[in-house]
């Protein structure tokens, strides 16, 4: 039932991840299910930069820790040390971006909602692949620009870590039934 995969799927974080490898096929599901979000005069903004093998995580957790540095005014060693290990972590990284319509036939904040819910898309795929997933938007975003070369137009929303769970999905919660934030009229 599409309801329970909604509502089992979890943020899951790199360090319950295991070793197990995620493979080029299950990736491949992955964006596939990504591409078919829908999309405001169909302009498709989703756009992801995909960091699978060993060597690739290995230069992004680089970055990323040199970005994290660049990104705060005192640097902490164990956040550091953190931002770089979650990549190596995981069995794939892909960073998030968005392309805006050159036209901006649309708003910007419908082809950001397109790609949300291309991400949405992809962790529920994910969740049917046992592989646990989380979307990360860290304040050094602003500078994945100059690790790997963006369009104009084109922003990092993010990063969606992913790696093959072990064990249980952690269990959900929300602040706040349905109820509360509807109001039927
Ligand atoms: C746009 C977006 C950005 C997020 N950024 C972060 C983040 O930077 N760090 C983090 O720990 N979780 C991040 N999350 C995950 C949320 O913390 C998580 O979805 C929330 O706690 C609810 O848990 P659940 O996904 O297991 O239902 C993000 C989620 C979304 C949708």
């Amino acid at each position: 039932m599409i309801s329970e995969i909604i509502q089992n799927r979890r943020s899951v974080y790199p360090d319950s991840y295991s070793k197990e490898l995620i493979t080029k096929n299950e990736i491949n599901q992955i964006l596939e299910s990504a591409n078919w979000a829908p999309t405001h005069k169909r302009t498709e903004p989703w756009r992801f930069k995909v960091f699978h093998t060993e060597e690739a995580r290995q230069n992004l957790s680089e970055f990323l820790g040199r970005a994290y540095a660049k990104s705060v005014s005192q640097v902490s060693d164990f956040k550091q040390k953190k931002m770089e290990q979650k990549a190596l972590q995981s069995g794939c990284v892909i960073a998030i971006c968005m392309q805006r319509d050159p036209q901006e036939r649309i708003p910007e904040w419908e082809e950001v909602a397109a790609t949300a819910m291309a991400v949405q898309n992809m962790w529920l795929t994910a969740y049917d692949l046992h592989i646990g997933a989380y979307w990360s938007s860290p304040g050094l975003i602003k500078f994945f620009h100059e690790y790997v070369p963006l369009n104009e137009g084109e922003k990092c929303l993010g990063f969606f870590y992913m790696g093959k769970m072990h064990g249980e999905v952690p269990q959900g919660n929300r602040n706040s039934s349905i109820e509360e934030k509807t109001r039927w009229f």
